[in-house]
């Protein structure tokens, strides 16, 4: 945060931060996962931003589309070396997963790093899909910048379906080589970030074949580019698809490969191996293994999508308490819009959901940690319970995210749609990650598998892993006896989710028995096996949300306790309200009990007000991190959108060319 002088700060932000009754660093803490990650959060920006103020001379967007990657690539290699220097020296490798270092990542990319996928995925899957001795020789390189690369598994006519992908890599025993080959126009790689003009690496996701037989997709390392020219190797066509939506900077590409060889070491032996004649091994005991960079993404996405709700949260939240708009009562001053129960409406849920996506996120990967720990015991028991988890959760918290950061640049009116505000770049990064690392309706239904056999496992009394347990309580299924109690509540979600379960199941039991195959049947059930999943992850969510913050508040203040309780209780209250159509479908839930929920809806809009401010002051985003004009710290809206406004090139002189060559001949009938 820039404080800068209190004198400086706008009078309506002022006066809200002196309204604020809870200990706004204890919430930081929590927010931070303890205040041991908080300082060293802290300590990291402090190193980076001292070099990120001064890194860009003319605003990103003022950039045409080269001079903005090459920009791009400029404050990469300064920060690259800033996380190799210094970062890294703080943590450790711990380092690249550190809030920290996406917190600063933020300072130096408005949009994104073309760096991005190098750290986030390639080293990642170098850590999981490699043997120790591969490990060895990759990852400190990759570490030192040596080589940089890309994660290419999505082609041109593939994404959402990996068992479809066409690139192939055919072992050739005499010369102990893969070759990669692309076969038709679809089987092009497509999209990986980094790839178009930055990696000189890429892993490459191909079907593997050795010994005329088709053994499945696996990943290779492949050099695709010389290190000291940058010219892509004969065999190998690479380029950038084409200008997007957002991610202008990342470098999404394309790459084809014709007869291209690499050594047999260079696939990625962890947990599959191809010897030297051409055998083929396999090492792991769970099929999808090699999907592991894939559920490790899912996971860190849920932190990302509440990370960037919160940002969004923070600029919407400051502006509305210092821009005021209206007369309701005559006579009197325009209130501050914050003050309208409609614009709370819009942007307390925004915080709530970034405390629960954070929380439950934090809970999502001490989860992951576990998983993995028991994985390397040789136990995959837990991977498919995992996999439903970090899907739906995945699929769940970017959709919520990318809506209600969109909700806040409404919040904010006429700025909220000026790029200065950051509110229109961070929907058009957000928004992508309801698609990338598995569509969201894709996703859901790899969860909904989980959970009709679940249920199944439920009917016959089987005993159900934890975040189904609930399902075996439903098995009964009366209606839940529905009451206003943060329990009576969950378990008022977890019955929804439980009905619906055990509808899609009946459905399909249905289908089957009249004579439709299971795959028609489960087809003809898509619909609802998404609403199902839904239901469960948003039950799962409130659950832990709610969890999470009894456990984390037992030792802190009271007034911390409270306002932490309260955004909770609104969580679940604004989620019940939503869903009124499920209640009354499976819980007792009546017309008086709904007028009741709506009272204290909006009493708790009232209550959250005054703290409403330090509510996104606890989320400590310092100023060059939100590139806001709405969102600073001091709340000098005006001046900065007029600041901003000038530094436009079409304000660099009075009278455009333009004018003279067209305007002026048109109205002189010249034209
Ligand atoms: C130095 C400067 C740097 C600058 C800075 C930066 C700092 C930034 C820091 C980082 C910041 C942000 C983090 C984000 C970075 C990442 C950005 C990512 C960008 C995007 C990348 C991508 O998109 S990569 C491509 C991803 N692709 C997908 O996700 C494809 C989705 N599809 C699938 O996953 C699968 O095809 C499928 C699951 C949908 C189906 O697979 P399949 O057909 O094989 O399976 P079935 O459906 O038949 O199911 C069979 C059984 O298998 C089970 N299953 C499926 N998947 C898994 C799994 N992963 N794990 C375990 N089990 C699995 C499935 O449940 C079935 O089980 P049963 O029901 O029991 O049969
Ligand atoms: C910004 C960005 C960055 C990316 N970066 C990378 C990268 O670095 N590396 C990489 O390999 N990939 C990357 N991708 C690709 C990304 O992973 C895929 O786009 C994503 O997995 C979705 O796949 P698809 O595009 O094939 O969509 P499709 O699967 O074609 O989806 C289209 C529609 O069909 C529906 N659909 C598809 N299958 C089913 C089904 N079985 N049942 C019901 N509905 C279905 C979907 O719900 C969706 O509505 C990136 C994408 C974006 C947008």
């Amino acid at each position: 945060m820039t404080k800068g002088t209190q004198a400086d700060v706008n009078p309506d932000l002022k006066k809200e931060r002196l309204k604020c009754n809870f200990n706004i660093q204890e919430v930081t803490f929590i927010i931070d996962g303890g205040k041991d990650k908080t300082l060293q959060r802290k300590k990291i920006e402090d190193v980076a931003l001292n070099i990120a103020a001064s890194i860009d001379e003319v605003p990103e967007e003022c950039l045409n589309l080269k001079e903005r990657y090459d920009n791009a690539v400029r404050k990469s290699c300064v920060y690259s070396n800033i996380v190799k220097n210094e970062l890294l020296e703080i943590t450790g490798l711990e380092a690249l997963g550190s809030p920290g270092l996406r917190r600063t990542a933020d300072a130096f990319f408005k949009d994104v790093s073309p760096f991005m996928l190098h750290l986030g995925m390639f080293v990642p899957t170098i850590i999981g899909q490699c043997t120790p001795e591969q490990q060895a020789h990759w990852l400190p390189k990759a570490l030192e910048m040596q080589i940089i690369g890309a994660y290419a598994q999505t082609e041109l006519g593939h994404g959402t379906f990996i068992r479809g992908l066409e690139t192939t890599a055919t072992y050739d025993p005499a010369t102990e080589e893969f070759v990669l080959h692309s076969p038709t126009l679809t089987s092009t790689k497509w999209w990986a970030g980094g790839l178009g003009n930055t990696a000189n690496h890429c892993i490459v996701v191909a079907q593997l074949y050795t010994k005329g037989q088709c053994h499945g997709t696996h990943p290779f390392i492949v050099p695709i580019r010389d290190l000291d020219t940058h010219e892509p190797f004969p065999g190998v066509k690479v380029g950038d698809v084409g200008i997007r939506m957002g991610f202008n900077t990342a470098d999404n590409g394309f790459l084809r490969f014709n007869q291209y060889r690499i050594p047999r070491e260079n696939m990625m032996m962890k947990n599959a191996k191809v010897m030297k004649d051409g055998t083929y091994v396999k090492v792991a005991r769970h099929e999808k293994l090699t999907y592991g960079t894939m559920v490790f993404v899912r996971v860190t996405l849920v932190m990302e999508a509440a990370f960037n709700l919160a940002k969004a949260a923070t600029i919407a939240v400051r502006y509305s308490a210092v821009r005021r708009q209206s007369q309701p009562k005559p006579g009197e001053p325009e209130p501050q819009i914050l003050d309208y129960p409609t614009q709370q409406h819009k942007l307390f849920i925004c915080i709530a959901t970034a405390h629960a996506l954070q929380l439950t996120g934090l809970w999502l990967w001490r989860t992951f940690e576990a998983v993995l720990a028991d994985m390397r015991k040789g136990d995959t028991d837990s991977l498919p319970e995992l996999h439903a988890l970090s899907s739906c959760l995945k699929a769940v918290s970017t959709s919520d995210s990318a809506a209600l950061i969109e909700q806040c640049r409404f919040a904010c009116g006429g700025h909220g749609y000026m790029l200065s505000s950051n509110l229109p770049l961070l929907y058009s990064f957000v928004t992508a990650t309801r698609t990338y690392e598995g569509d969201y309706t894709v996703l859901l239904l790899q969860t909904a598998r989980f959970l009709v056999k679940a249920w199944e496992q439920a009917e016959s009394g089987k005993v159900l892993t934890p975040t189904v347990a609930y399902l075996a309580c439903a098995a009964a299924k009366e209606k839940v006896v529905w009451s206003d109690s943060v329990d009576g509540m969950i378990r008022s979600f977890q019955a929804v989710a439980a009905g619906k379960i055990a509808a899609c199941a009946e459905n399909i039991k249905r289908l089957t028995k009249t004579g439709t195959s299971l795959e028609d049947a489960w087809q003809l059930s898509t619909v609802r096996l998404v609403a199902a999943s839904e239901a469960h992850c948003r039950a799962m969510i409130c659950q832990a949300y709610w969890h999470e913050v009894t456990r984390l508040t037992a030792s802190c203040s009271a007034s911390v306790k409270i306002v932490m309780e309260q955004l909770a209780t609104l969580y679940l209250v604004y989620w019940a309200l939503e869903t009124t159509g499920d209640l009354l479908r499976y819980s007792t839930i009546c017309e008086s009990e709904l007028n009741k929920l709506q009272l204290k809806y909006e009493e708790l809009l009232a209550l959250i007000r005054p703290n409403a401010v330090g509510l996104v002051d606890a989320f400590d985003f310092r100023d060059e991190i939100l590139h806001s004009t709405l969102g600073a710290y001091d709340g000098r809206v005006y001046e900065r959108l007029m600041e901003e406004a000038l530094k436009s090139p079409l304000n660099e002189t009075s009278v455009q060319s333009s004018f003279h060559k067209y305007i002026r001949p048109l109205a002189k009938g010249k034209l």
